[in-house]
Protein backbone atom coordinates (compact mmCIF):
# COMPACT_ATOMS: atom_id res chain seq x y z
CA UNK A 1 0.00 0.00 0.00
CA UNK A 2 1.57 3.39 -1.30
CA UNK A 3 0.55 6.96 -0.07
CA UNK A 4 -2.09 8.95 -2.12
CA UNK A 5 -4.92 11.22 -2.28
CA UNK A 6 -8.11 10.53 -2.05
CA UNK A 7 -11.49 12.77 -2.54
CA UNK A 8 -15.00 12.63 -1.01
CA UNK A 9 -17.77 14.58 -3.14
CA UNK A 10 -20.63 16.38 -2.50
CA UNK A 11 -23.07 17.60 -4.69
CA UNK A 12 -26.60 18.44 -4.71
CA UNK A 13 -28.44 15.70 -6.95
CA UNK A 14 -31.64 16.21 -8.40
CA UNK A 15 -34.47 14.46 -10.18
CA UNK A 16 -32.40 14.36 -13.60
CA UNK A 17 -29.99 12.21 -14.55
CA UNK A 18 -27.97 13.79 -17.06
CA UNK A 19 -27.91 17.16 -15.34
CA UNK A 20 -25.97 14.70 -11.91
CA UNK A 21 -23.28 12.97 -14.17
CA UNK A 22 -22.64 16.23 -15.45
CA UNK A 23 -22.15 17.72 -12.43
CA UNK A 24 -20.47 14.58 -11.29
CA UNK A 25 -18.19 14.93 -13.50
CA UNK A 26 -17.26 18.24 -13.01
CA UNK A 27 -16.21 17.24 -9.86
CA UNK A 28 -14.64 14.57 -10.40
CA UNK A 29 -12.42 16.47 -12.76
CA UNK A 30 -12.02 18.69 -10.16
CA UNK A 31 -10.71 16.10 -7.59
CA UNK A 32 -7.91 14.67 -10.26
CA UNK A 33 -6.35 18.38 -11.27
CA UNK A 34 -6.00 18.18 -7.14
CA UNK A 35 -4.11 15.02 -7.24
CA UNK A 36 -6.96 12.59 -6.12
CA UNK A 37 -6.56 8.54 -7.53
CA UNK A 38 -9.53 7.52 -5.22
CA UNK A 39 -13.20 8.65 -5.78
CA UNK A 40 -15.89 8.48 -3.91
CA UNK A 41 -19.39 9.65 -4.99
CA UNK A 42 -22.57 10.07 -3.04
CA UNK A 43 -25.47 8.24 -2.39
CA UNK A 44 -28.41 9.11 -5.36
CA UNK A 45 -25.71 10.95 -7.40
CA UNK A 46 -27.04 10.15 -10.60
CA UNK A 47 -30.62 10.70 -9.50
CA UNK A 48 -32.32 11.80 -6.57
CA UNK A 49 -36.23 12.59 -6.86
CA UNK A 50 -39.99 11.39 -5.71
CA UNK A 51 -39.79 7.54 -5.92
CA UNK A 52 -42.22 6.63 -8.39
CA UNK A 53 -40.13 8.91 -10.78
CA UNK A 54 -37.17 7.14 -9.73
CA UNK A 55 -38.90 3.78 -10.78
CA UNK A 56 -39.92 4.77 -13.68
CA UNK A 57 -36.09 5.48 -15.16
CA UNK A 58 -34.62 3.00 -12.93
CA UNK A 59 -33.39 0.67 -16.09
CA UNK A 60 -31.62 3.56 -17.78
CA UNK A 61 -29.98 5.02 -15.08
CA UNK A 62 -28.71 1.75 -13.52
CA UNK A 63 -27.39 1.29 -17.18
CA UNK A 64 -26.06 5.08 -18.14
CA UNK A 65 -24.54 5.09 -14.67
CA UNK A 66 -22.57 1.88 -15.04
CA UNK A 67 -21.61 3.07 -18.05
CA UNK A 68 -20.40 6.39 -16.77
CA UNK A 69 -18.53 5.38 -14.13
CA UNK A 70 -16.40 3.04 -16.42
CA UNK A 71 -15.72 5.72 -18.14
CA UNK A 72 -14.97 8.10 -15.17
CA UNK A 73 -12.61 5.25 -13.87
CA UNK A 74 -10.56 4.90 -17.22
CA UNK A 75 -10.77 8.60 -18.55
CA UNK A 76 -9.29 9.70 -15.41
CA UNK A 77 -7.35 6.61 -14.30
CA UNK A 78 -9.07 6.89 -11.00
CA UNK A 79 -10.48 3.95 -8.74
CA UNK A 80 -13.92 5.15 -8.46
CA UNK A 81 -16.88 4.79 -5.56
CA UNK A 82 -20.40 5.06 -7.07
CA UNK A 83 -22.04 5.87 -3.82
CA UNK A 84 -25.93 4.17 -4.20
CA UNK A 85 -27.75 4.14 -7.29
CA UNK A 86 -31.04 1.90 -8.14
CA UNK A 87 -30.62 -1.08 -10.35
CA UNK A 88 -33.38 -3.34 -11.07
CA UNK A 89 -33.32 -6.55 -9.26
CA UNK A 90 -34.41 -8.55 -12.28
CA UNK A 91 -36.28 -7.84 -15.51
CA UNK A 92 -39.94 -7.96 -14.28
CA UNK A 93 -39.28 -6.79 -10.82
CA UNK A 94 -40.85 -3.74 -9.68
CA UNK A 95 -37.49 -3.34 -6.88
CA UNK A 96 -34.30 -1.78 -7.01
CA UNK A 97 -31.41 -2.57 -5.74
CA UNK A 98 -29.65 0.32 -4.08
CA UNK A 99 -26.57 -0.34 -5.25
CA UNK A 100 -22.43 0.83 -4.52
CA UNK A 101 -20.09 0.17 -7.06
CA UNK A 102 -16.14 0.00 -7.19
CA UNK A 103 -14.24 0.18 -10.01
CA UNK A 104 -10.40 0.54 -11.01
CA UNK A 105 -8.57 2.75 -13.77
CA UNK A 106 -9.08 -0.01 -15.97
CA UNK A 107 -12.23 0.23 -15.89
CA UNK A 108 -13.59 -3.19 -14.43
CA UNK A 109 -15.58 -3.74 -11.49
CA UNK A 110 -13.92 -4.74 -8.53
CA UNK A 111 -16.79 -4.39 -5.78
CA UNK A 112 -20.88 -4.45 -5.55
CA UNK A 113 -22.66 -3.43 -2.66
CA UNK A 114 -26.15 -3.82 -2.08
CA UNK A 115 -27.31 -1.89 0.72
CA UNK A 116 -28.45 -3.98 3.52
CA UNK A 117 -30.12 -1.35 6.29
CA UNK A 118 -33.35 0.46 4.15
CA UNK A 119 -33.96 3.76 5.84
CA UNK A 120 -37.65 3.41 7.10
CA UNK A 121 -38.01 5.99 9.92
CA UNK A 122 -40.80 8.90 11.04
CA UNK A 123 -38.01 11.69 11.61
CA UNK A 124 -39.28 14.24 13.94
CA UNK A 125 -39.02 17.17 11.33
CA UNK A 126 -42.22 15.65 9.82
CA UNK A 127 -41.00 13.70 6.60
CA UNK A 128 -41.84 10.44 6.62
CA UNK A 129 -39.16 7.69 4.85
CA UNK A 130 -40.02 4.80 3.95
CA UNK A 131 -37.57 2.94 1.61
CA UNK A 132 -38.54 -0.39 1.41
CA UNK A 133 -41.52 -0.04 -0.63
CA UNK A 134 -39.08 0.55 -4.04
CA UNK A 135 -35.76 -0.40 -2.62
CA UNK A 136 -34.87 -4.47 -1.85
CA UNK A 137 -32.58 -4.83 1.22
CA UNK A 138 -29.33 -6.65 0.13
CA UNK A 139 -28.79 -9.77 1.75
CA UNK A 140 -25.17 -10.25 1.81
CA UNK A 141 -21.74 -8.59 3.91
CA UNK A 142 -19.84 -6.49 1.53
CA UNK A 143 -16.79 -7.84 0.28
CA UNK A 144 -13.75 -5.60 0.81
CA UNK A 145 -11.57 -4.85 -2.16
CA UNK A 146 -8.42 -5.97 -1.78
CA UNK A 147 -6.00 -3.67 -3.65
CA UNK A 148 -1.83 -3.70 -3.28
CA UNK A 149 -1.83 -0.12 -3.84
CA UNK A 150 -4.68 1.15 -2.27
CA UNK A 151 -5.09 -0.92 0.76
CA UNK A 152 -8.18 -3.10 1.68
CA UNK A 153 -11.10 -0.75 0.42
CA UNK A 154 -14.84 -1.62 1.85
CA UNK A 155 -17.87 -0.76 0.94
CA UNK A 156 -21.63 0.82 2.75
CA UNK A 157 -24.13 2.98 2.15
CA UNK A 158 -25.85 6.03 4.37
CA UNK A 159 -28.20 4.35 7.06
CA UNK A 160 -26.04 1.55 7.58
CA UNK A 161 -23.49 3.43 9.12
CA UNK A 162 -25.72 3.31 12.48
CA UNK A 163 -25.40 -0.52 12.58
CA UNK A 164 -21.83 -1.20 13.73
CA UNK A 165 -21.57 -4.54 13.01
CA UNK A 166 -21.29 -4.40 9.42
CA UNK A 167 -18.09 -2.32 10.13
CA UNK A 168 -16.58 -4.92 12.74
CA UNK A 169 -17.14 -7.29 9.94
CA UNK A 170 -14.99 -5.08 7.29
CA UNK A 171 -12.28 -4.69 10.23
CA UNK A 172 -12.34 -8.52 10.77
CA UNK A 173 -12.24 -9.09 6.93
CA UNK A 174 -8.53 -6.43 6.99
CA UNK A 175 -10.07 -2.99 5.87
CA UNK A 176 -8.15 0.06 5.91
CA UNK A 177 -10.64 2.19 4.24
CA UNK A 178 -14.32 1.90 4.52
CA UNK A 179 -16.40 3.95 2.21
CA UNK A 180 -19.42 5.69 3.36
CA UNK A 181 -21.26 7.31 0.69
CA UNK A 182 -24.52 9.15 2.25
CA UNK A 183 -27.65 11.20 1.28
CA UNK A 184 -28.43 11.97 5.04
CA UNK A 185 -31.34 13.90 6.03
CA UNK A 186 -30.19 17.64 7.50
CA UNK A 187 -32.06 16.91 10.43
CA UNK A 188 -30.63 13.70 11.61
CA UNK A 189 -27.40 14.56 10.19
CA UNK A 190 -26.95 17.66 12.21
CA UNK A 191 -26.02 15.86 15.58
CA UNK A 192 -25.54 12.38 14.25
CA UNK A 193 -23.58 12.23 10.64
CA UNK A 194 -20.14 13.33 12.12
CA UNK A 195 -20.23 11.28 15.28
CA UNK A 196 -21.09 8.22 13.70
CA UNK A 197 -18.55 8.64 11.34
CA UNK A 198 -15.74 9.11 13.61
CA UNK A 199 -16.89 6.56 15.74
CA UNK A 200 -16.38 3.74 12.85
CA UNK A 201 -12.90 5.27 12.34
CA UNK A 202 -11.82 5.31 15.61
CA UNK A 203 -13.17 1.49 16.77
CA UNK A 204 -11.81 0.13 13.69
CA UNK A 205 -8.72 2.32 13.35
CA UNK A 206 -9.82 2.53 9.71
CA UNK A 207 -9.80 5.46 7.22
CA UNK A 208 -13.38 6.60 6.64
CA UNK A 209 -14.13 8.48 3.63
CA UNK A 210 -18.26 9.55 3.46
CA UNK A 211 -19.23 11.35 0.09
CA UNK A 212 -22.23 13.46 0.99
CA UNK A 213 -25.60 15.16 -0.63
CA UNK A 214 -26.18 18.29 0.73
CA UNK A 215 -28.94 21.47 0.42
CA UNK A 216 -32.17 21.12 -1.06
CA UNK A 217 -32.78 18.45 -3.64
CA UNK A 218 -36.29 18.12 -4.19
CA UNK A 219 -39.47 19.33 -2.58
CA UNK A 220 -38.93 18.80 1.16
CA UNK A 221 -35.72 16.75 0.83
CA UNK A 222 -32.70 18.77 1.93
CA UNK A 223 -29.52 17.30 2.73
CA UNK A 224 -26.86 17.58 5.64
CA UNK A 225 -23.75 17.97 3.41
CA UNK A 226 -20.17 17.84 4.95
CA UNK A 227 -18.82 14.72 3.32
CA UNK A 228 -15.64 14.63 4.91
CA UNK A 229 -12.35 11.73 5.47
CA UNK A 230 -11.51 10.59 8.93
CA UNK A 231 -8.49 9.11 9.73
CA UNK A 232 -8.08 6.10 12.01
CA UNK A 233 -7.56 8.06 15.10
CA UNK A 234 -10.84 9.83 14.51
CA UNK A 235 -9.27 13.45 13.30
CA UNK A 236 -11.05 14.85 10.57
CA UNK A 237 -8.66 15.40 8.05
CA UNK A 238 -10.80 17.14 5.27
CA UNK A 239 -14.69 18.57 5.79
CA UNK A 240 -16.39 19.90 2.25
CA UNK A 241 -18.92 22.11 4.33
CA UNK A 242 -22.55 23.05 2.76
CA UNK A 243 -21.99 23.63 -0.83
CA UNK A 244 -21.24 21.24 -3.59
CA UNK A 245 -17.00 20.75 -4.05
CA UNK A 246 -14.89 18.13 -2.81
CA UNK A 247 -12.93 16.90 0.61
CA UNK A 248 -9.55 15.50 -0.38
CA UNK A 249 -7.05 14.07 1.76
CA UNK A 250 -4.33 11.28 2.56
CA UNK A 251 -4.53 8.20 2.73
CA UNK A 252 -1.20 6.84 4.52
CA UNK A 253 -0.52 3.32 5.65
CA UNK A 254 2.72 4.79 8.15
CA UNK A 255 -0.32 6.46 9.68
CA UNK A 256 -2.61 3.39 9.69
CA UNK A 257 0.44 1.55 11.28
CA UNK A 258 1.17 4.20 13.76
CA UNK A 259 -2.19 4.20 15.33
CA UNK A 260 -2.71 0.45 15.44
CA UNK A 261 0.47 0.34 17.38
CA UNK A 262 -0.64 3.19 19.33
CA UNK A 263 -4.32 2.12 20.34
CA UNK A 264 -4.34 -2.01 19.26
CA UNK A 265 -8.29 -2.12 20.08
CA UNK A 266 -8.70 -4.63 17.22
CA UNK A 267 -6.30 -6.84 18.49
CA UNK A 268 -8.32 -6.78 22.17
CA UNK A 269 -11.31 -8.00 21.27
CA UNK A 270 -13.43 -10.72 23.11
CA UNK A 271 -16.42 -11.08 21.36
CA UNK A 272 -15.77 -10.95 18.02
O1 LIG B 1 -34.93 10.08 0.36
C1 LIG B 1 -34.21 10.39 -0.57
O2 LIG B 1 -34.65 10.94 -1.60
C2 LIG B 1 -32.75 10.13 -0.50
N1 LIG B 1 -32.36 9.34 0.62
C3 LIG B 1 -32.01 8.07 0.49
O3 LIG B 1 -32.03 7.56 -0.60
C4 LIG B 1 -31.60 7.26 1.67
C5 LIG B 1 -32.69 6.26 1.88
S1 LIG B 1 -34.28 7.04 2.04
N2 LIG B 1 -31.36 8.05 2.83
C6 LIG B 1 -30.85 7.58 3.97
O4 LIG B 1 -30.51 6.40 4.11
C7 LIG B 1 -30.71 8.62 5.07
C8 LIG B 1 -30.24 8.07 6.40
C9 LIG B 1 -30.26 9.14 7.42
O5 LIG B 1 -30.44 10.30 7.15
C10 LIG B 1 -30.04 8.77 8.84
O6 LIG B 1 -29.64 7.61 9.13
O7 LIG B 1 -30.26 9.63 9.69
Amino acid sequence: MKSYLAAAIQMTSVSNLQKNLTQAEELIDLAVRQGAELIGLPENFAFMGEENEKMAQAGAIAQETEKFLKTMAQRFQITILGGGFPVPVDDTSTRVYNTALLLEPNGQEVARYQKVHLFDVNVPDGNTYRESTTVMAGKELPAVHFSQELGNIALSVCYDVRFPELYRYMAHKGADVIFVPAAFTAFTGKDHWQVLLQARAIENTSYVIAPAQTGINYARRQTHGHAMIIDPWGVILADAGEQPGVAIAEINPARLEQVRRQMPSLQHRVFV
